[in-house]
């Protein structure tokens, strides 16, 4: 029993639902057996009463009458025979017969029977007219029969039913075990192991995949599973792809170049990127749940920044951005500037739960502007106002001047031997040059003048709120002065002067243009007037400056208007005057003008850029008259051409040189380019490059002028030169001063040491061609030879020149 016991307990344990399953069963089970069965027996019970009850009632109709008889009678043996008949039917255990008046017969025992039933019956005789009441017989029937068999009955019902239905239970259970339990298990099994670690394996029951399996309730519990982990792992995926999105979105937030302030609703800084720490120096933590107004706290003044963040906040608010560009400072105290957007962020259709601050450093951007805003109305170099402020602060002034009754002066400066110095000694010293100028100038003024570098070596003074006349001479004066003392350069003393023109306002006009232009002209008289002078100007000085300006505007028509001309002058061996070559020398033949020579129009073509398209005129006609000669002549031929300084600087130039070569057909190494000593001194990369790429053409290279500049001989050494060619001023003077022959010796046997040839330029007569001849000069050019002639007369000059050569060689 205990074992059973036990075994019972493992069951409840291990499988507590069919336990409770079992133990509904029987329960109800039992109920509802006892209940039927109960019925039943009480059914039965009934109907044995009834046969009772019946055989009670068959007596009364069948025994009645006779028994009335046998007492009408009197016949006792019948009577008594009568009552055994009665006795012998099934349960009726005792008669009792009452015999009116007094007597009584009993029969049968009483004793035996536990439970009775009984019924009287009356015995009445009846004749035709009356009816006699005889007496009464009281049956008793013995219920014990009727209650064993219920006991019974009762007894067997129930075993057999609580049999059954125990059978039947534990084979419900069986099935429902098989069927069902042990499927719920593994579900629950499944359900027990599922986690999104564990979700790749799919749920099955361990059963026959039949087709009314697949249709059963476990079969949808299963699907529904599977569905369930088919969605998560959908879900799962779908999260994880959001979260690398997000990942990813916070990185390029986190390492975006531009830096982010992230702010709740209220304005608290919630998160910063790297790039922000980086920029402002602050740390995450330390700014943490701060207003952002921190970052422009120190740059400007509690109300202003206060009222700063109130605008932001508000624009924010109403137009949804704000932009603008705000000065911050980094924790180390340093200032920089920021573009700054803010937006708010929203979720939803709802408010603005964020602001986002993106800021970029334009430190640099700024410093640039502020560069170019410097640069647009400052002088790089000198750092005086430039022309275009200058021009502003002359209105300002004659705006003061005309509401205030006073005068103004406008003072136009150039320096007299600028133009050497930058020539001769090179830009670097150039540049010195005009700093120390532009400070000499700025010293003889008081703080509301004005001066500014307007280009070149050209200076403007503005002298506003003038009383006196007199007193805009003593500040030239001052000037002329200040430019006394000589001026150390690269290690040299040099003398700089200027000359200054004045104009006055309102006197001489009140337009700024005029004055200007006024003041231009009385300088140009000054120059001309032997220089280191100040002039005023005078109405009649319109004219000349007038005619500056003619030529000027006459000059960018040259070249359309074919006004410009090449003469050339031959190159002659010196040892024998042979034609070796020729050099190009420009000319301007102008209606108005007449012919101009290049020493007129070239410093114009140089300062206005002109020299640029006319400098490559000059090279493609030279080439192409050179290719002709040759042609004509059958000889070999070198034709030079000068190269201006702003012409060789220019990016295109040996491009042109190239093309013109092309052109024209002409070997590289028949053009001899002219370049002067200024250019070589000006040790800028650009031109030792240009130099370089001239000379991988096959270009010759000479350089022009020599001896005049302040010679460093080491160039010659550096730089690719063929040809050197002494100034005129040296050969001019070669026979008269030993001083001008000694360096021609000197320089003809340097230049041929170092592997140069040598042209002597400007030879006029025949003693210099001798001692020139003696001294193994390569090639000569002069007067002596042959005037700068027109292209038609150079051919008649070839071809006497050739016969000569021929005569002297026969
Ligand atoms: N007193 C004297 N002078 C002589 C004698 N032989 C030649 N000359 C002159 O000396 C100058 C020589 O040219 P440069 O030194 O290159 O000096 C040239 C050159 O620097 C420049 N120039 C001429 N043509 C051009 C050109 O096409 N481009 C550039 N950039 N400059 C040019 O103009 C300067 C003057 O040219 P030009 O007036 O033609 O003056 C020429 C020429 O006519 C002589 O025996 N005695």
């Amino acid at each position: 029993m205990e074992k059973w016991f036990r075994r019972l307990r493992q069951f409840r344990d291990r499988s507590p639902l069919s336990f409770r399953i079992l133990t509904y069963i029987l329960l109800f089970s039992s109920l509802f057996t006892l209940v039927t069965s109960a019925t039943q027996i009480y059914t039965d019970f009934r109907n044995d009463v009834s046969l009772v009850d019946e055989r009670m009632s068959v007596i009364e109709t069948s025994y009645s009458s006779s028994l009335a008889r046998s007492l009408w009678a009197l016949d006792q043996k019948l009577l008594e025979v009568q009552m055994e008949g009665i006795l012998s039917l099934p349960d009726i255990v005792h008669l009792d017969l009452t015999i009116y008046p007094d007597s009584r017969v009993r029969m049968g025992d009483l004793s035996t029977a536990n439970a009775t039933r009984s019924s009287t019956i009356e015995l009445v005789h009846q004749t035709e007219s009356e009816s006699y009441e005889l007496g009464e017989l009281t049956i008793t029937a013995s219920m014990d029969t009727i209650y064993q068999d219920l006991r019974r009955k009762i007894v067997v019902i129930l075993a057999t039913q609580f049999l059954k239905t125990f059978f039947v239970s534990i084979l419900i259970i069986w099935i429902f075990q098989h069927f069902v339990t042990r499927h719920l298990q593994t579900m629950a099994e499944f359900a027990r192991r599922f986690s999104i670690h564990n979700r790749n394996e799919p749920l099955r029951l361990d059963r026959a995949d039949t087709a009314s399996n697949r249709r059963d309730e476990l079969s949808q519990v299963v699907d529904a599973f599977n569905h369930m982990r088919e969605r998560l792992e959908e879900d799962v995926q779908k999260q994880e792809l959001d979260a690398a999105k997000i990942r990813k979105l916070s990185k390029a937030v986190e390492q975006s170049p531009s830096s982010v302030l992230i702010c709740d609703r209220n304005w608290r800084i919630e998160f910063c990127n790297q790039k922000f720490c980086q920029i402002s120096g602050h740390e995450p933590d330390a700014i943490h749940g701060k207003h952002p107004e921190l970052i422009t706290a120190d740059s400007m003044s509690p109300r202003d920044n206060n009222q700063l963040w109130e605008n932001i906040r508000l624009q924010v608010r109403r137009v949804g951005v704000w932009q603008g560009e705000i000065q911050s400072t980094r924790t180390n105290g340093e200032r920089f500037w920021q573009q700054v957007v803010v937006t708010p962020i929203y979720e939803d259709d709802g408010p603005a739960t964020h602001y986002l601050i993106l800021g970029e450093d334009i430190s640099i951007r700024k410093r640039y502007e502020q560069q170019l805003l410097r640069q647009a109305n400052y002088d790089i170099l000198t750092g005086l106002p430039n022309r275009m402020l200058a021009l502003d602060r002359l209105k300002l002034a004659l705006a003061q001047a005309q509401r205030e009754g006073t005068l103004v002066a406008v003072l136009f400066l150039d320096l007299d031997n600028f133009k050497h110095i930058n020539d001769t000694m090179g830009h670097e010293a150039g540049d010195n040059l005009l700093i120390e100028a532009a400070r000499r100038i700025s010293s003889c003024l008081r703080g509301t003048s004005t001066v500014a570098r307007l280009g070149g070596d050209e200076f403007l003074v503005i002298l506003p709120g003038i009383k006196d006349a007199s007193a805009t001479e003593q500040v030239g004066e001052r000037i002329l002065n200040t430019f006394s003392p000589p001026i150390q350069i690269s290690g040299q003393e040099i003398f700089v002067s200027t000359s200054i023109g004045i104009a006055l306002y309102p006197d001489d006009s009140d337009a700024s243009g005029n004055l200007l232009q006024y003041a231009d002209a009385a300088m140009y008289q000054a120059k001309s007037q032997g220089k280191s002078a100040y002039q005023r100007f005078r109405p009649e000085m319109k004219a000349i400056s007038y005619e500056r300006l003619q030529m000027e505007s006459n000059l960018r028509r040259a070249l359309e208007l074919d006004e410009l001309e090449l003469h050339y002058q031959p190159v002659v061996r010196t040892s024998d005057g042979l034609m070796a070559g020729a050099e190009a020398l420009l000319r301007w033949r102008n209606a108005e003008l007449g012919m101009v020579g290049p020493d007129r129009f070239i410093p114009l073509a140089e300062e206005t850029g002109l020299i640029i398209p006319i400098g490559a005129w000059v090279i493609r006609q030279a080439c192409l008259e050179a290719r002709r000669w040759q042609q004509l002549t059958g000889q070999p031929f070198f034709i030079a051409v000068n190269v201006s300084p702003r012409q060789f600087r220019d990016p295109g130039f040996v491009d042109l040189v190239n093309e013109a070569l092309q052109e024209a057909g002409l070997p590289a190494g028949q053009l001899e380019l002219e370049i002067t000593e200024r250019l070589i001194l000006d040790d800028s990369i650009e031109a030792s490059d240009t130099l370089s790429r001239l000379d991988e053409l096959g270009v010759r290279l000479s350089v022009d002028d020599f001896g005049t500049g302040y010679s460093a001989l080491s160039y010659l050494k550096s730089y690719p030169f063929d040809t050197l060619k002494i100034d005129k001023t040296f050969i001019g003077d070669v026979m008269i001063e030993e001083d001008d022959a000694a360096l021609v010796r000197a320089i003809i046997t340097m230049a041929h040491s170092l592997g140069l040839e040598v042209i002597a330029e400007g030879v006029e007569d025949e003693s210099q061609t001798h001692f020139l001849q003696d001294h193994g000069c390569d090639f000569s050019q002069g007067y002596f030879y042959c005037r700068p002639i027109v292209a038609d007369e150079f051919v008649e000059w070839i071809q006497t020149n050739t016969r000569a050569a021929g005569q002297s060689a026969t």
